[in-house]
């Protein structure tokens, strides 16, 4: 698959402090790439190096396969982006912003701009001045100005920073859009792990500046822990009849059976057999999956210890 933005092992240093490391991004065409680390682990900095915005200590960034230098103006009629709070001019109206953003990159269509306000909802903000704009609504202003070219490719610090719940679920809706319909290739930051665990195709942890796993989102579950979590009328006794039956078990802070064996997750109907055969019937079992955060956690922490 075509690759559309690449870094080939950035680096940057500031007066001897390494911002970011060594980092090697490959994202292909139509990709929502989440891009997920801990406050100040490199993100901006990378994001940056990717739009041009600073310049790689090392290595060098690629947009379509042309090199990401100061003088090559080419490359951004494909690249919609934000970084970090949007920019906009404060005593101007959401409708005034806009429509300069559409006379500096040139565009003669008018209509663009009531349909990008209709795109993320900011209609009914037309005459508001971008001062008076709540978080979230100055986060969705920074995304229409980023989408008004209809650019093949979004770089975003960040796109949910201040939007609430139905807003979250209303960015998620239209990039994924943008990415399974039209093509568009995303790379997006965020410290909402959740989230980027629903909308991102891969994930990428950067941690102390180092590029520390790439996940497919296809993987996501494998790697994820998985437990088989068990209630019966007598625990202590039922427990004794899975490990006898040779299925590592504990009892958890709860009080309830917890396995991470591999089989007894794969076919609980089988340990419920067992238990209903022994006389501890499961008053409930379920499989419950590690969460991104604890996982993120886990290796960010393992990480830690590695670079100590
Ligand atoms: N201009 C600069 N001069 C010196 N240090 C900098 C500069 N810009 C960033 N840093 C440092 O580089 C590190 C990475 O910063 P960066 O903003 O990339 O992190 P981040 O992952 O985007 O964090 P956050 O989620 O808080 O925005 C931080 O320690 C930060 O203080």
């Amino acid at each position: 698959m075509q690759t559309v933005i690449k870094s080939s092992r950035i680096s940057k240093n500031y007066k001897g402090f390494q911002a970011v490391k060594d980092v090697s991004l490959n994202i292909c065409k139509g990709e929502i790439y989440g891009f997920i680390g801990l406050n100040g682990s490199g993100k901006t900095t990378t994001i940056r190096m990717l739009l041009g915005m600073i310049k790689p200590t090392e290595g060098a960034c690629y947009i379509k396969g042309e090199k990401v230098t100061s003088t090559n103006h080419r490359i951004w009629r494909s690249v919609g982006h934000i970084v970090e709070t949007p920019h906009c001019y404060p005593e101007l109206t959401v409708l005034e912003n806009l429509e300069i953003f559409r006379r500096i990159r040139l565009m003669s269509d008018p209509e663009i701009v009531p349909r990008v306000m209709e795109q993320l909802h900011l209609t009914r903000y037309a005459q508001k001045k971008a001062r008076n704009l709540s978080l979230g609504n100055t986060q969705r202003l920074g995304i229409a100005k980023a989408l008004l070219h209809s650019p093949e490719i979004l770089i975003l610090d960040e796109p949910m920073n201040g939007l609430d719940p139905s807003g979250i679920v209303e960015i998620r809706t239209l990039l994924q859009d943008l990415a399974l319909n039209k093509g568009v290739t995303i790379l997006m930051s965020s410290h909402l792990l959740r989230e980027v665990a629903k909308i991102a195709t891969k994930i990428g942890i950067i941690h102390k500046g180092r590029l520390i796993q790439e996940i497919e989102s296809m993987q996501l579950s494998e790697r994820l822990n998985q437990q088989l979590v068990i209630d019966t009328r007598n625990n202590a006794s039922a427990i004794s009849q899975l490990t006898t039956a040779g299925y590592a078990s504990k009892i958890n802070n709860d009080g309830l059976i917890e396995t991470t064996d591999g089989r007894a997750i794969r076919n609980p109907d089988e340990i419920s057999r067992l238990l209903v055969y022994t006389g501890f019937a499961p008053t409930t079992l379920t499989v419950k999956e590690e969460n991104l955060e604890s996982y993120f956690l886990k290796i960010t922490e393992r990480e830690g210890e590695k670079l100590q």
